[in-house]
């Protein structure tokens, strides 16, 4: 058995007083999509923030129990945050490109992390970045205009390609979709099932269908509780909890 990528053990997430996540235990691969599904404002987004300390950023909010990343604690004194969010990256709902050219969007990251020894070192890892974000066909010749003149599209997998340039372990990804027309959601995707034989994915998703068609194991969060987690197959067919199926049958949500 191989060590999970990304363990969770008892896991609180509070926004002041209030509770967002509740004591949640997980275990997440590498090698495969993890999807996290539930209605909205059951604690998703909340969670999916907690595993590379985004909530750090947010005033108020508190993370109790245990992260840990190949068996590291994620809180613990000796983890930087910045180093931590470059292992552990996350594309957002809507595209957020930097307001700077295409090559910068992707050269910022490696350049604060020293990443690159000069032009030509920097030139290769924008292009392998924009290659593996499936971009670079489209944006090699213009790689000094503005990330933000791309389609949205265009633009997700630009983030996508950003995240990819500090060489991360993890990709988590919050409805990365969600701004995108069918077309661009079919290509990220396509790109989502390519990244995850090189980086563990994490997918919050409004979209059951999306979930099952990306993801190869899916996590129900409902209230703040992680409900059930599975196979994505057996979650969708044949569902441990009654919670998960009046949520897949669509009694609410
Ligand atoms: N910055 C914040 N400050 C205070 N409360 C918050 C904050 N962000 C989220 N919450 C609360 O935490 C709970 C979980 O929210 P979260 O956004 O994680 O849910 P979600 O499942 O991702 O929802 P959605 O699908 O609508 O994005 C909700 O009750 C929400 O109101």
């Amino acid at each position: 058995m191989t060590e999970p990528k990304l363990t969770a053990r008892n896991v609180d997430v509070y926004y002041g007083e209030k509770k967002a996540i509740d004591n949640v235990s997980i275990a997440i691969d590498n090698g495969i999509v993890t999807a996290f599904i539930g209605p909205s404002g059951c604690g998703k987004s909340t969670f999916l923030r907690s595993l590379n300390r985004m909530n750090d950023t947010i005033a108020g909010a508190r993370v109790t129990g245990e992260i840990l990343l190949d068996g590291e604690d994620i809180y613990g004194p000796d983890m930087d945050p910045v180093a931590l969010r470059a292992r552990v990256g996350m594309v957002f709902q809507k595209p957020n490109p930097f307001p700077k050219s295409i090559y910068e969007n992707i050269a910022y990251g490696p350049r604060i992390h020293g990443l690159a020894q000069g032009k030509a070192q920097m030139d290769e890892i924008v292009e392998s970045s924009l290659v593996k974000a499936g971009l670079w066909d489209e944006v090699k010749d213009r790689l000094s205009d503005p990330g933000t003149a791309l389609s949205g599209g265009q633009q997700q997998r630009l983030c996508i390609a950003r995240a990819i340039a500090v060489s991360p372990e993890v990709i988590l990804m919050d409805e990365p979709c969600s701004a995108l027309d069918p077309i661009a959601t079919a290509r990220i995707e396509e790109l989502i099932d390519e990244l995850k034989n090189t980086y563990a994915i994490v997918i919050v998703t409004h979209s059951m269908q999306q979930a099952a068609r990306v993801s190869q194991r899916t996590a129900f969060f409902h209230l703040g509780h992680l409900v059930e987690y599975g196979e994505t197959s057996q979650l969708f067919t044949t569902p441990r909890e009654d919670r998960t199926k009046d949520y897949i049958t669509g009694r609410y949500g």
